[in-house]
């Protein structure tokens, strides 16, 4: 009974703040508009009053939104110890493996989107700042004959220590960007980092802007997946890349129903022992259930304009990465 109470309570509030921000034009909330090739906007691409799917349930489209951001605030604080409960660390592990495949070069400038509680965009300056130490101990090991002193100082000299890298960590939901901005002081992250509250669907940033375009466990909660994909291509400098992971489509029969019947019968039971909220994981894992295959992804990814697109299934399919460029 106060479970239910305090769930009504947390959605009434979540409803309240979302109404307010959608009147309220400050920037990077809702500041852009779909746009074509040419820059107009177009009325045909708004969104319309059609019914969608909130995991197995039908709603209409303006509703999933209010409920993923629920969802989202609900979560956010117990949101990465669920990840390495549910999935044992294997999380990341894939995460990491997109970084690996991204192979950032000095100064790339990455835009992670529903980017969350940062997990993604920290992998992004580790690596980023270990290619840069690795690269000036090679520079150095070249140059015979420097004193111990020159050495010291040409350390002290590194005022960028990524190498002009930068990320942009943006997330329509406050409370993950808030969890997110608390992990980042924790770990020591400053430079090169910036958090923007933000739709995926309506990016709030100029076109051709960015070389590197992540969306990590994101997509599968955005109401339309088309509209965020175009998004994904204008953004990007022509060259650019994106590159998402997602749940997927297993391709084993055997890891198939154990995989059913962990996430219908474990997951939320997790979700209730350790976040208080089974409603949040149920969704979870019916919304992996709603999302395309790797091959219809594929498709809808290269309908939005990208090319070469490819992708790799990991751990039997459980989820892929999804990888396009902007030619
Ligand atoms: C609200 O929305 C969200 C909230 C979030 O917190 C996160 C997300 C987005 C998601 C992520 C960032 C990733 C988080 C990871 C997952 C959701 C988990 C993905 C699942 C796995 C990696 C496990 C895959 C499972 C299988 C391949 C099937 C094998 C399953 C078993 C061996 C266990 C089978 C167990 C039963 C059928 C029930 C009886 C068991 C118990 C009661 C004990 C519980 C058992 C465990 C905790 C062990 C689980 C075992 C594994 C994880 C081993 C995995 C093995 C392989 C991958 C081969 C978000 O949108
Ligand atoms: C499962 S989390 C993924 C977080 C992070 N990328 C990771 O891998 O851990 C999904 C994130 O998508 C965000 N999200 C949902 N709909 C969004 C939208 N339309 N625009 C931007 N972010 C969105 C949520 O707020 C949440 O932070």
């Amino acid at each position: 009974m106060a479970t239910h109470r305090s769930c009504a309570l947390w959605s009434y509030c979540g409803l309240r703040w979302l109404r307010v921000m959608r009147c309220c034009p400050f920037p990077g909330f809702r500041s852009s508009w779909p746009r074509g090739p040419l820059g107009v906007r177009h009325l045909s691409q708004e969104k319309q009053a059609t019914e969608t799917h909130f995991g197995f349930e039908t709603v209409s489209e303006e509703e999933k939104g209010d409920k993923v951001y629920h969802v989202f605030e609900s979560v956010a604080k117990k949101y990465d110890v669920m990840n390495d409960m549910m999935s044992l660390g294997i999380h990341r592990i894939w995460k990491d493996m997109l970084v690996w495949k991204m192979h950032p070069f000095p100064g790339t400038q990455l835009l992670d989107v529903a980017g969350g509680t940062g997990d993604i965009a920290f992998r992004f300056l580790n690596y980023v700042e270990a290619q840069h130490k690795g690269k000036l101990k090679r520079q150095l090991r070249a140059q015979q004959n420097l004193s111990w002193e020159e050495i010291a100082r040409k350390y002290q000299n590194e005022e960028d220590p990524l190498g002009g890298s930068r990320v942009v960590v943006c997330d329509i939901n406050k409370e993950m960007l808030k969890v997110g901005k608390q992990k980042a002081r924790a770990q020591g992250h400053k430079a090169g980092l910036a958090w923007v509250l933000g739709d995926a669907e309506e990016l709030p940033f100029d076109d051709d802007k960015f070389d590197v375009y992540t969306i990590a466990f994101g997509i599968r909660n955005v109401t339309h997946i088309n509209q965020a994909l175009q998004e994904a291509h204008r953004v990007l400098k022509p060259g650019g890349r994106f590159l998402c992971l997602e749940f997927s489509q297993v391709n084993n029969p055997l890891v198939s129903r154990l995989y059913d019947l962990y996430s219908f019968q474990v997951i939320p039971v997790l979700g209730e022992v350790i976040a208080g909220d089974w409603k949040s994981y149920q969704y979870l894992v019916e919304s992996i259930r709603q999302f395309p295959s790797q091959e219809e992804f594929k498709e809808m990814i290269q309908d939005a304009g990208f090319e070469k697109v490819t992708y790799e299934s990991l751990t039997s399919g459980i989820v892929a990465i999804h990888s396009g460029f902007k030619l």
